[in-house]
């Protein structure tokens, strides 16, 4: 019945405050790719992203994950091509993590698990003018999805990294620059399933075409620890508590149907 309520039962989450009604219900996030349901389209076409580090500006600790913002004012970092009709502007990029290695990816590829799982978040900049408005928009958002494996260190990702004990804390916030956020992309970005989903976090809204690349990256054991190493806790509050298992559960596919862009 999750698939034909017209709002989806509270969305009640460990993490977030009290229920979440949320609208529609027929197209959450994240889900489960079964690879052999899967249609490949010869249609979609390679993914063009061009982003400018330039654009990169702060990095911070919303209290659930950690942001690394670019400025959206105007089309200097972009994604366009692969399933998409129009032009996307990154505004961030964020992870989900578990507490250990064997879990913590939002999305799963035949119930595989992944221990983390990287959000490159754009709007649609060919139709709206504000992220805020796009969000609340079919199909007004794209977000790329890349599962991290537990392997050798990433050499591009270690910036970040050392970035992190100076966010610690919910609502702390450093400048961050010349980030390319490229270098977290997998060698291969042709090949990836697409589906038209969710927000995975507030505003939960069904307004994302989902791009899930096949392929993943690779970050050493330390520094994924140094994930765990943050706080969803302010640092005014008595009680820290690690920021881990910042993740949805799975939502059901409701007939939808996960296209791939390989054979
Ligand atoms: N995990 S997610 O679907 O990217 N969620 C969000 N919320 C705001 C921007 O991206
Ligand atoms: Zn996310």
């Amino acid at each position: 019945i999750a698939c034909s309520s017209k709002y989806v039962l509270s969305q009640m989450h460990p993490m977030w405050q009290g229920p979440l009604a949320v609208p529609g219900g027929d197209r959450q996030s994240p889900i489960d790719i079964v690879v052999r349901k899967s249609v490949f389209d010869s249609e979609l076409k390679p993914l063009v992203t061009e982003y400018n580090p330039e654009t990169c500006q702060q990095i911070w600790n919303n209290g659930y994950s950690f942001l690394v913002e670019y400025d959206d004012t105007t089309d200097k970092s972009t994604l366009k091509g692969g399933p998409l009709q129009d032009k996307f502007r990154l505004c961030q990029f964020h992870f989900h993590w578990g507490e250990s290695n064997a879990w913590g990816s939002e999305h799963t590829v035949d119930r595989r698990l992944f221990p983390a799982e990287l959000h490159l978040v754009h709007w649609n900049s060919d139709k709206y003018s504000l992220f805020e408005e796009a969000v609340m928009e079919d199909n007004g958002l794209a977000v790329i999805g890349v599962f991290l494996k537990v392997g050798k260190r990433h050499e591009g990702l270690q910036k970040l990294v050392d970035a992190l004990p100076a966010i610690r804390h919910k609502d702390s916030v450093v400048e961050f620059t010349r980030f390319d956020p490229a270098c977290l992309l997998p060698v291969n970005i042709d090949d990836y399933w697409t589906y038209h989903g969710s927000l995975t976090t507030p505003p939960l809204t069904e307004s994302v075409t989902w791009i899930v690349m096949k392929q993943h990256i690779e970050v050493s054991h330390d520094q994924l620890a140094v994930f765990r190493s943050l706080l969803f806790t302010s640092a005014e509050e008595d009680v820290q508590k690690s920021m881990v298992n910042n993740f949805r559960v799975q939502q059901p596919l409701c007939g939808r149907t996960i296209r791939s862009s390989f054979s």
